[in-house]
């Protein structure tokens, strides 16, 4: 591994990433607006430079100074962000950067740390902390960094979140899911959200993987989903199926890749189920998801998953069984965050490869 800078609103600083370092010079720097500005980290794989610089938004003014008052009211449970405003968010991006991704991934917890994650194997990357893109919302939980990560997974081009909104954070599940419509306008195709769960399946032990060929959206049974509000039909119909959410062709591909990787034996298909969270569920609570058919618990992807079949991506999603559920009243076992994210650190390089070599199947589907 080489070190690459980083620039830091002008000095620079060393990463431990691949690559030559892109970096800002005074003369770029000259050229950003705010006295304190926001931070955008561009290069190979990173360099910054400052998104209220004079080719934002509307070539006058960053967003954050004169938008639409619609994420003000970030905690509506109805979804008032508007399409043009979405527009501009992706704009705002594309503006600052040259690949045009067609796979959005949005990696789980404790796949996008600080070290080895998949964001950092991204080459040619520029790198956005949410911060500082606007209207973006910000990620509390620990193991998510909150960045989005423009770069080459092999030669593919990718865009990564990592690190993603829950809805236990205090976000409405539009909020959580608002990245992926901004996807969808930077011209992504498909999404792969990869997440942490609790396995259910007494078959699962901790550390496989569990590709979702469907959920329950627990969420939605009680009456709360991404698309309620206002439906603005450039994104999709206020009524969509949602029954075959998780492609088939996409993963008949992840399968092929686990085959290819001969992790069959720790890779399983089943059904995803979201709660709210934050609290881990209760022995009754799981007891019930397993009568349900369901095989992994976590908070979060659904939301997601439906806002992207809405605008017509095509989705894939899997877990990452970082705990076994409890299932009985005797047991002193406790699920908790910290063994989530180990797990996910643990089995970063696989499924590093695993996302990797899916990525290069979906890019090669797509030119057939
Ligand atoms: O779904 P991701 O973001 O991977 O995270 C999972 O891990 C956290 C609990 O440890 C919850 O946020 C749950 O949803
Ligand atoms: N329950 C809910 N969410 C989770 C779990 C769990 O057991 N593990 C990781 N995310």
């Amino acid at each position: 591994m080489s070190s690459a800078k980083i620039a830091i609103n002008g000095t620079s600083a060393t990463n431990g990433t691949n690559g030559t370092a892109k970096e800002m010079n005074g003369a770029d720097l000259k050229k950003l607006k705010n006295a304190n500005p926001p931070k955008v980290y561009i290069g190979s794989p990173q360099k910054e430079f400052n998104p209220s610089s004079n080719d934002s938004l509307d070539g006058n003014q960053s967003p954050t100074e004169s938008g639409p008052p619609c994420c003000v009211e970030a905690y509506s449970p109805y979804n008032s962000c508007t399409y043009e405003l979405i527009e501009s968010v992706a704009q705002f991006l594309l503006d600052r950067v040259s690949i045009r991704p067609k796979i959005g991934i949005i990696c789980g917890s404790g796949m996008d740390g600080t070290t080895g994650c998949l964001a950092d194997a991204l080459t040619d990357s520029t790198s956005f902390p949410y911060e500082t893109i606007p209207y973006f919302p910000t990620p509390t939980v620990p193991g998510h960094m909150g960045r989005l990560v423009f770069g080459y997974l092999g030669d593919v081009p990718v865009m990564c979140m990592q690190g993603r909104f829950h809805y236990y954070e205090g976000y409405p599940l539009w909020k959580c899911a608002m990245p992926v419509r901004v996807m969808k306008l930077v011209g992504v195709t498909h999404l792969l959200a990869s997440n942490a769960a609790g396995g259910l399946n007494d078959k699962y032990r901790v550390g496989d993987i569990m590709i979702i060929k469907d959920h329950i959206n627990l969420l939605g049974f009680a009456g709360n989903n991404p698309l309620m509000g206002p439906n603005d039909e450039r994104f999709g119909p206020r009524f969509p199926a949602i029954n075959r959410a998780y492609d088939v062709n996409v993963r008949r591909m992840a399968k092929q890749v686990a085959t290819e990787m001969d992790i069959n034996n720790i890779t399983h298909e089943g059904v995803y189920s979201v709660v709210g969270g934050p609290s881990f569920e209760t022995i009754a609570e799981i007891r019930m998801l397993g009568a349900l058919g369901v095989d992994a618990v976590g908070m979060s992807t659904v939301h997601e998953v439906i806002t992207a079949r809405h605008c017509g991506m095509t989705s894939f999603a899997f877990s990452l069984i970082t705990n076994k559920s409890v299932t009985d009243y005797e047991s002193y076992e406790e699920p908790n965050h910290e063994e989530v994210i180990d797990m996910g650190k643990q089995r970063e390089p696989v499924l590093k490869e695993f996302i990797t070599r899916l990525v290069k199947k979906i890019e090669d589907d797509r030119d057939e």
